[in-house]
């Protein structure tokens, strides 16, 4: 493991996002404790780790859609907690979030889909607002023709990839991807992971993408940051278990990251046998 943050494609162009000992709990559970994390601009960063340890919470809490309960995030200096509505409404227009089931407004046509943050933040007339939503889909490699559909007329493929047509329409500095692989093929996984990086090389934009797809981990990422659920770690432990290079992590010893890597259930099935022998215990004993 790397105990240099931003070691892989270290550039002078300064950090873009840095997020201080970011804690967020819902109600009593702690998802997220203690987060120090910078991300450079120009960076591809990796979120990975297994379900449920806290990756859309951390991306979201990055770009100010969660809220922390301690620590702070700053973007581009600027500390995300202290703007006021009008400076985060700037800080929209900053970034692209690509979420994960694609999140379109089913009442609405492709177009009216992709013009939505043009219309929401830019003052644009019709035909304008056609031209970019025709050179978006087309970047994202869709024909004008989807332009009048709805939907729930297309692949999920294609649904993705109208969710990235809209997320970069803006020109954001950096665009957020939450698992933009899963449920596709792995050849539709593919198209998508070499949009995602011709998007970077033709607007050079920060990316983070968090996924468990370690096959577009690897072939996207400059940068790879694994999460690990707070509740198999000491109070002690850091919840990054590991930050590095994808050669790095293909060399990591650690055990609970090269189980991932490999997709080994480990002792989680020692320990999904546990839960189930202890629950079906506490069933006989309350039938007694
Ligand atoms: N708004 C919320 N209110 C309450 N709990 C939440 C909220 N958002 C997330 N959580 C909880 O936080 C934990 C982490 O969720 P998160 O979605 O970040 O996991 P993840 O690592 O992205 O998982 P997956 O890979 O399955 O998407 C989960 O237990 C989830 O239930």
């Amino acid at each position: 493991m790397s105990e240099s943050h931003s070691n892989a494609r270290a550039d002078d162009n300064g950090t873009l996002i840095a997020a201080r000992d970011l804690t967020v709990r819902f109600g009593r559970q702690k998802v997220l404790r203690n987060i120090t994390l910078e991300v450079p601009r120009g960076q591809t960063l990796a979120i990975i780790g297994e379900s449920g340890c806290g990756k859309t919470v951390l991306l979201k809490s990055l770009i100010g859609l969660v809220r922390p309960t301690g620590g702070h995030v700053a973007y581009d200096g600027q500390q995300i907690d202290t703007l006021n509505d009008k400076e985060l409404t700037a800080l929209r227009t900053r970034y692209g979030f690509v979420f994960q089931n694609a999140a379109l407004f089913d009442s609405l046509t492709i177009a009216d889909n992709v013009a939505f943050p043009l219309r929401e933040h830019r003052r644009i007339g019709q035909e304008e607002a056609y031209h970019q939503v025709r050179d978006a889909l087309a970047m994202v490699g869709l024909p004008a023709s989807v332009m009048v559909k709805r939907p729930a007329e297309l692949s999920g493929g294609m649904r993705k990839r109208v969710g990235l047509a809209r997320a970069i329409i803006m020109e954001p500095e950096i665009l957020l991807y939450d698992e933009p692989t899963t449920g596709l093929d792995p050849i539709m996984s593919d198209v998508i992971n070499e949009l995602i990086i011709r998007t970077r090389e033709q607007a050079e934009v920060t990316s983070i993408v968090v996924t468990h797809d370690m096959t577009s981990a690897l072939k996207l990422a400059d940068r790879i940051v694994m999460l690990y659920p707070l509740a198999r770690l000491g109070q002690e432990q850091s919840q990054i278990i590991f930050d590095g290079t994808t050669d790095e992590i293909e060399r990591c010893k650690d055990k609970r990251v090269a189980q991932f890597l490999r997709g080994e259930a480990g002792e989680r099935l020692q320990e999904m046998r546990d839960s189930h022998e202890s629950s079906r215990m506490h069933t006989a004993l309350q039938d007694r």
